[in-house]
């Protein structure tokens, strides 16, 4: 098996302590940018050669006006000996062993540029910021360049969000340019408008960087995505380098397609340090330099030159097109003065699920919780809403009124109320008027309009079990509005656990208004909560003046008894309920509604229902649900005689026998010996689309990604629903819509993988 650099990660960890593990990471800020780096890559994809490439293609590139060996450097990470005590020289050997590239030194070096310069056979950079001591600063740069020191790397704006003045860095730069001879790239420009402040004040050079730990102003942001407004800007006047997230061969031909003239390479050459002094650098460069010939090879590519624009696939949607350099004057926002939403790592966690089981159409996926669709047929759609229009005849509307319903704007609060009131009567046993309903675009917008109308401002927060569903995360995340998790346990939510975040909540200032929860087969961890616990948490939620927002859409399509909905047995009107057609009709429709009969008392001292309030704000958002959907799912339900358990015996049956054979699979896979060898364990729900497995590696995206390249399959890590930390090693294994073929191959792959992890996370095992 080839190294990647990824092992080399996985190596140090095992060897590192937790604490220092996390000062390389850069705690949940670098954790937060490094996902963005990766992501932006991961959203390139390279043109590929039609025939052979090179046997060997030439890497060697002009880095600064100077040859070198290839388009690749190393940052200056600080702390370079919690990895290892040879800390800068090992890595200068470490590097002059790989291959000739620059080296950049950080101003916080254990040992004195003259011993470093003595012992380099690379060119040497000096990183340096804005000193508090001035003449010192002066001083150590005058010896870097009596030393042999090719160039100075000026530290903009600090490395993370600590509080800087960006004018002052600026001042600084052009402070330098006056007093050295020496090329000064600017390290950490993030936007065209930093570029343009940088060479205004003279830089040779910019590096985009976020020094791994997010934007000065705590934005995240990846630096490809802001590369080609930096290329723009420079325009060929001043090299552009990039750092951050560089982790593959391909990764270097990305930036360099972009506008890059080089990248930095910063974690991994800390990793191979930790794991083999300069020889796991010297593993590190080598592995990275091997991959960007492989890249280079199969994009047919024989010399640095020829890379460019046209390496970039741009007929592969927006996000392609939107990385290929702009021409001067055209238009690229930037997601940093976008909505903080849109560059939050949650809201590519669904699409992220999607789209890797589309990209990788040979593996065996356990990733999407999606439907069986070997249920639909095309016919139904007209059978169901020829079945609805009738009904609405046969309700004595004319044929002028029918066709109004359904090729008219809508009432907001929804067209089939009343059908939707008597399927939640007549299915789970809810008794509510149909005016406390609203229709809404799948449940997805019943959650939104929830939140919208019950978070105010900043002192607000919504409780959510955790790990959580990304679909009430995220929405929050769009309004702004405040989430507090709440640790789910082996029966999913206890009210020990919801008191206690309400009252930390309280003495912390702020106004618990709900609390999330999904009681009935949790996505993501499966978990059901007994009956008692609902009876618990209805009586915890009058006592504590809270609401409870129930979501329980894979009910209906789970096999056996189920205990009571929180609604039906909600004798206060706590519970707002949300509810969903996507699993029991289906999800084309997107179909969902919320039922929310809670008294409201208006400012004029009149009085409605959270549901009229709810159908104010879907007025603004989506006018009305679908007429068409509407009709759709309404002619579904009449066919099921009134409710969807007439419609969802046999699905119900499908859904459990596949996680029966699912859970039969797993203990086949893993019989008690290997389980207690390998440390895996797993969860049995009764129904659902999900199961959780506990695994004895860091399930993390690197791990997918080998899970993916090498064994074929995909699963989703359960750090995924954890936003604010944890289930790093446990992951989430979906079996609503695959086959039993699918089960036995995924399976079996997902056991190859498992032990291929847990041999490699041994750090006494060394691949040469
Ligand atoms: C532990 C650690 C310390 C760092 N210290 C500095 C520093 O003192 N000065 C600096 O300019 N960058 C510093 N960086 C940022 C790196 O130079 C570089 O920008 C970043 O690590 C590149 O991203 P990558 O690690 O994803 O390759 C540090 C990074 C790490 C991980």
């Amino acid at each position: 098996m080839e190294w990647s650099l990824s092992d080399f990660t996985r190596l140090a960890r095992a060897r590192t302590s937790h604490a220092i593990w996390d000062l390389f990471e850069g705690g949940a800020a670098g954790r937060r940018t490094l996902a963005a780096d990766l992501g932006a890559f991961d959203g390139v994809r390279l043109r590929s050669s039609a025939g052979r490439g090179p046997d060997r293609p030439d890497t060697t590139t002009k880095i600064l006006s100077r040859v070198r060996d290839a388009p690749i450097g190393v940052a200056p990470p600080a702390r370079l000996a919690l990895g290892h005590e040879s800390a800068e020289l090992g890595v200068i050997r470490g590097t002059a062993a790989a291959a000739d590239v620059p080296v950049v030194i950080s101003v916080s070096a254990t040992r004195p540029v003259e011993e470093l310069a003595a012992a380099s056979d690379v060119p040497l950079w000096l990183q340096t910021c804005r000193p508090r001591d001035r003449p010192a600063s002066a001083h150590l740069i005058e010896r870097a360049e009596a030393a042999g020191f090719e160039a100075l790397v000026l530290t903009i704006g600090g490395a993370g969000p600590a509080g800087s003045d960006p004018d002052l860095d600026w001042a600084e730069l052009a402070r330098l340019r006056s007093r050295t001879a020496l090329p000064i790239l600017a390290k950490g420009v993030l936007s065209a408008d930093q570029a343009r402040c940088a060479i205004d004040a003279g830089a040779d050079g910019i590096v985009v960087s976020n020094y791994g730990t997010g934007a000065n102003d705590g934005a995240v942001v990846g630096t490809l995505h802001v590369l080609p407004e930096v290329v723009a800007v420079a325009g060929g006047r001043l090299p552009i380098l990039l750092d951050g997230g560089v982790r593959r061969g391909r990764d270097v031909l990305a930036a360099l397609a972009l506008g890059a003239e080089a990248v930095l390479i910063g974690r991994p050459v800390l990793h191979g340090l930790t794991v083999g002094a300069a020889e796991g650098v010297q593993q590190v460069l080598g592995v990275l330099l091997g991959e960007l010939r492989a890249a280079m090879a199969s994009a047919g590519l024989e010399t640095i030159a020829q890379i460019g624009p046209g390496l970039i696939e741009t007929d592969d949607g927006a996000r392609t097109v939107a990385l290929a350099p702009p021409e001067p004057g055209s238009v690229m926002l930037r997601a940093a003065d976008l909505h903080s939403s849109v560059s939050d790592p949650v809201m590519d966690t669904m699409n992220f699920l999607n789209e890797v089981t589309l990209r990788n159409p040979g593996a065996v996926s356990f990733a999407p919780g999606r439907p069986y669709d070997g249920f639909f047929d095309t016919e139904q759609i007209f059978t169901y809403l020829r079945r609805y229009l009738e009904h609405l005849e046969a309700q004595g509307r004319s044929p002028a009124q029918v066709r109004e319903a359904v090729f008219q704007y809508g009432p907001s609060a929804g067209l089939i109320r009343d059908l939707v009131a008597g399927a939640v009567r007549q299915d789970e046993g809810i008794d509510v008027p149909p005016e406390s309903i609203v229709v809404t675009v799948g449940c997805q917008e019943a959650m939104f309009l929830a939140l919208r109308a019950l978070v105010t401002g900043p002192d607000d927060v919504v409780l959510v079990s955790s790990p959580s569903y990304m679909g009430i995360v995220g929405a929050a995340r769009v309004l702004e509005a405040e989430v507090a998790a709440v640790a789910e346990g082996p029966d999913g939510l206890s009210c020990a656990g919801v008191e206690a975040a309400v009252m930390a909540e309280r003495a912390r200032g702020r106004r618990p208004r709900a609390v999330y929860v999904i009681p009935d087969h949790s996505n993501p961890s499966g978990v059901t909560m007994p009956l008692e616990t609902r009876r618990e948490l209805l009586d915890l939620a009058v006592r504590l003046d809270v609401l409870l927002l129930e979501d329980s859409p894979y009910r209906l399509v789970s096999p056996g008894a189920r205990p009571p909905t929180l609604k039906s047995l909600d004798r206060h009107r706590r519970v707002v309920h949300l509810g969903s057609f996507a699993k029991t009709v289906f999800p084309g429709a997107r179909v969902g509604y919320v039922i929310a009969d809670q008294p409201v008392l208006r400012k004029d001292g009149t009085a409605g229902l959270l549901a009229d309030e709810l159908a104010k704000i879907k007025s603004m958002v989506t006018v009305n649900t679908s007429a068409l959907s509407q009709a759709a799912v309404a002619g579904a339900l009449l066919t099921g005689g009134g409710g969807v358990s007439g419609l969802t015996t046999e699905t119900a049956a499908h859904y459990g026998d596949i996680m029966r054979y699912m859970l039969e699979g797993l203990r086949r896979e893993f019989p008690a010996g290997r389980r207690e060898r390998l440390g895996v364990s797993w969860n049995e729900p009764a129904g659902g689309f999900f199961l959780t497995v506990q695994v004895p590696f860091v399930a993390d995206n690197a791990a997918l990604a080998r899970s993916v390249q090498e064994f074929g399959v995909i699963w989703t890590p359960m750090s995924y629903f954890h936003p604010e930390g944890g289930g790093t090693r446990t992951i989430r294994l979906s079996t609503s819509y695959l086959s039993r073929a699918d089960v036995d191959e995924g399976l079996a792959r997902l056991a190859a993988f498992i032990e291929a992890e847990a041999a490699g996370s041994q750090p006494t095992e060394r691949k040469a």
